[in-house]
């Protein structure tokens, strides 16, 4: 049976997906609450993306289940994708149109009825911040202003689930921030629930109510960053570290749980190609 109400945002179960011999996403199990901001973390082909691109419903699920709001992604896949935006990693937005035009493009695709639709672009162009630039070419936007207008195009159907894959990778420290607050402040307003991936470990820490950690296809460590942190001290302090140590960060959880920081295992070619992609957005 499904239901949309008082069930979790999205449930997976042993969810397993490879590509021939690589197994992506290895027993995932997965559950983000309703209205809370979710970090999934962890290094270049942990199984992020692909364990996104099953709950989305743009991999099918071989393996597993994943429910979102209680619908089946394998076999309500439509009443999924009503409930969700997503902003990808690759490029969503075109450089020929004005932002308000990309909106306006994403709000006929999600079926924004025809009465509702300029007050609705209005919208989702306010709430990233884009109202004086909604008419000049996406082209000439900044690329943190295009990560903005991705953002818009996402919130423009009103979605209870946006999920965002890195949405700051190749951003400037500022362009970083000014993302994350617009996801805060809409996140605010409406209760949406969020699930975002990203490398970036001092923004889940700053922006996300919990976060798990993915390495090898699974969740190796789950909960809010600073129970992470302090598990993590406590232990430390257990086998003898002294008590005025410094509190371990999210990346000394992460080392501590993947055997290795996110600096030894990024810099490989996947990671260069997804930087660049966002860097020519900028050039
Ligand atoms: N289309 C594909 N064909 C073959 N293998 C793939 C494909 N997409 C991903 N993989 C492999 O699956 C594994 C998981 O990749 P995935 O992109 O899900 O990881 P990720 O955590 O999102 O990484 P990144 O941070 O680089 O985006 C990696 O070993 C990757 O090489």
């Amino acid at each position: 049976m499904t239901t949309d109400t008082g069930t979790d945002a999205v449930a997976c179960t042993r969810l397993a997906y490879a590509f021939g011999d690589t197994k992506a996403v290895d027993g995932l199990e997965l559950t983000v609450r309703e209205g809370e901001v979710f970090g999934l973390l962890g290094p270049n082909g942990a199984g992020k993306t692909t364990a996104i691109r099953c709950i989305t419903t743009l991999l099918p699920v071989p393996s597993g289940m994943v429910r979102v709001f209680g619908h089946d992604a394998a076999g309500d896949r439509m009443a999924v994708r009503r409930l969700l935006g997503y902003v990808p990693q690759q490029l969503s937005a075109d450089s020929g149109l004005t932002g308000r035009e990309n909106v306006s493009l994403f709000a006929r695709v999600f079926d924004v009825s025809r009465r509702e639709r300029a007050e609705r672009v209005d919208q989702a162009l306010g709430a990233v911040g884009l109202t004086d630039a909604a008419d000049r070419l996406a082209g000439t936007y900044s690329g943190g202003m295009v990560r903005r207008l991705e953002l818009a195009q996402a919130l423009v159907s009103a979605p209870r689930l946006l999920i965002l894959d890195e949405p700051t990778i190749g951003l400037d420290p500022i362009a970083r921030t000014g993302v994350w607050e617009h996801i805060t402040a809409v996140r605010e307003a409406t209760g949406m629930t969020v699930l975002v991936t990203t490398h970036y470990m001092d923004e889940a820490d700053q922006y996300c109510d919990r976060v798990g950690l993915m390495h090898h296809g699974r969740i190796r460590a789950l909960g809010t960053p600073a129970e992470l942190r302090q598990g993590l001290g406590e232990r430390r302090r257990a086998e003898g570290a002294p008590a005025t140590a410094p509190l371990p960060t999210l990346e000394d959880v992460f080392r501590d749980v993947a055997g290795s920081g996110l600096d030894e295992q990024a810099g490989d070619f996947r990671d260069v190609r997804s930087t660049r992609r966002t860097a020519q957005r900028v050039g």
